[in-house]
């Protein structure tokens, strides 16, 4: 584990996953038509995911007041200086459009150049198919969340229909014993017998909002992995991670995230700073507010909401 670790999930996202987890969750199946939008993107434009948004947005959008709002976004997030949350007045967004508007917010921190992680093309063997995974790109201490992986539970039960066209699993148990939708990028994260974090709400009163917590130190270029629970991987013949078939060798296909490969070395270096800047930020934070850092406490409370923004850095 480096010495150095501070976690830099905290610095943008503990601000934007509060906005994200206090967003009203969607129903099931535009939370899936949302997450099945962001994965085409992602799968189809690897390399220029918000530049594919543009150009894909009339497919997804029914006005062109809203695709209108839209393009506003995502200039914002191409713009590197302006990865910080876009608040959107969702009340008058429909309910579609808020949902993809919502993945396209959380799958940002996922793919801003500084995550703690990062998302790859992963195939569980030579014949198997690609699909995503998310690594770890820096040592994490145990007992961390990592904020990135922030999903929201659907309002009501999964639609059968939905289900079926939906390209992921992405249902999750609900208290009730009733199944709902999880998405955002917390549902790329594949299960793994031996996982080594543990989904985790942010707070009773976001309940709908979960997070993952480290269950011990991971190391850099570790894949993040999470129990999905006996209704999912029940048999041990459904599940491919390395507990279960220890002999298979799993391919990484691709060592930069889809999105954010930034070829432009003046943008790099610029990227780079900035990221510096956070942490050295995080650190002097973190010996002023201590434990505040890498706890669930205070993620939901209104006296910490505004106070991280990249204006104040
Ligand atoms: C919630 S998604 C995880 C992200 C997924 N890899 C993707 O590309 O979207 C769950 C799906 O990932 C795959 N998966 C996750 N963990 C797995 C495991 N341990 N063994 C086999 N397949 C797994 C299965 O296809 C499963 O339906």
């Amino acid at each position: 584990m480096s010495d150095s670790f501070v976690e830099p999930s905290s610095v943008l996202s503990v601000d934007w996953s509060l906005h994200l987890a206090k967003s009203r969750p969607l129903t099931a199946s535009d939370a899936l038509r949302s997450d099945d939008a962001v994965d085409t993107i992602l799968q189809e434009h690897a390399d220029t995911l918000y530049r594919a948004f543009e150009t894909h947005k009339s497919v997804f959008f029914d006005s062109s007041q809203t695709a209108t709002e839209l393009h506003k976004i995502m200039l914002k997030l191409l713009d590197l200086k302006g990865w910080t949350h876009v608040a959107m007045p969702h009340t008058r967004l429909s309910q579609s459009v808020r949902a993809v508007t919502w993945c396209i917010e959380a799958h940002s921190m996922l793919l801003a150049p500084w995550a703690t992680v990062q998302l790859k093309l992963f195939r569980y063997g030579a014949n198997e198919p690609n699909q995503f995974a998310i690594f770890a790109t820096d040592d994490i201490p145990s007992g961390c969340i990592i904020y990135e992986l922030i999903g929201q539970l659907s309002l009501d039960n999964v639609d059968g229909e939905a289900k079926k066209k939906s390209t992921q699993l992405s249902e999750m148990k609900a208290r009730d014993g009733t199944s709902r939708v999880l998405y955002g990028p917390i549902r790329m994260v594949n299960h793994a017998c031996d996982a080594n974090t543990v989904y985790e709400e942010l707070k009773p009163n976001c309940r709908s909002t979960i997070v993952v917590r480290t269950l011990r130190a991971i190391r850099r270029e570790e894949q993040i992995t999470v129990g999905y629970g006996s209704d999912f991987f029940d048999a041990d013949d459904d599940c491919l991670c390395s507990v279960c078939r220890p002999d298979t060798q799993h391919c990484v296909k691709s060592t930069n995230p889809p999105g954010m490969r930034i070829v432009d070395t003046e943008k790099k270096k610029e990227a780079n700073k900035t990221k510096n800047r956070r942490r050295r930020w995080v650190r002097k934070q973190g010996k002023v507010i201590g434990k505040g850092i890498g706890t669930t406490k205070g993620v939901c409370g209104e006296e910490e909401e505004g106070e991280i923004t990249e204006h104040n850095i």
